[in-house]
């Protein structure tokens, strides 16, 4: 049977807000204690986050539980569209992932910010992590999933969840990994 390493991917649970700081909801917090107890028995031995604070919380009680250190990875932080707000931001994002060089003032390309997430896995499987945890925000996952399969697009943007998990799953032996929505659990 090939051996795999499985990188879950989860996108943080229900939050206050977008900005850095903002925390979770009482709902998410909920949430991120369900995650703990859906992830219990997966063999966790790694776990990566985005800085910002409703990712950490997000994987806080699974950590508490493992008894396991977070990484905190700036490469994780979620992108950036443009610089000033506005009104049709989600037709200026779907263009971005049509094209990955497109790039408005102020913000940074589908392909700089999937660069950046693919780097934070090939860490992790460089680390030699058999079952990480890495979680994240909803533009950047999908990108981080394009990677792999290029099928993700603005529709799988449009239907992440708070909290989702995706797992990819890496033959140990190298080759390209199968990937799989685990959430709703
Ligand atoms: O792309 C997104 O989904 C938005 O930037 C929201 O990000 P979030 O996953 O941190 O809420």
């Amino acid at each position: 049977m090939t051996q795999l390493r499985n990188i879950y991917v989860v996108r943080h649970c229900q939050a206050e807000g977008q900005a850095p700081e903002a925390r979770l909801t009482g709902i998410g917090m909920l949430q991120a204690a369900r995650l703990a107890e859906s992830f219990s028995d997966h063999a966790i031995d790694c776990m990566v986050s985005s800085p910002y604070a409703r990712a950490r919380q997000s994987i806080a009680p699974l950590a508490e539980r493992l008894g396991l250190e977070v990484t905190l990875d700036e490469r994780l932080t979620e992108r950036v569209l443009s610089g000033s707000p506005s009104p049709d931001w989600r037709e200026k994002l779907r263009l971005t992932y049509d094209d990955m060089g497109l790039c408005y003032d102020g913000g940074e390309s589908s392909s700089t910010a999937m660069k950046r997430a693919v780097q934070a896995v090939e860490d992790i499987l460089n680390q030699g992590c058999r079952n990480a945890v890495l979680v994240s925000h909803g533009n950047l996952i999908s990108l981080l999933l394009k990677y792999f399969d290029d099928r993700i697009g603005f529709k799988e943007w449009e239907a992440l969840t708070n909290p989702d998990v995706y797992r990819l799953s890496f033959p140990i032996d190298g080759g390209s990994p199968s990937l799989l929505r685990i959430w709703p659990a």
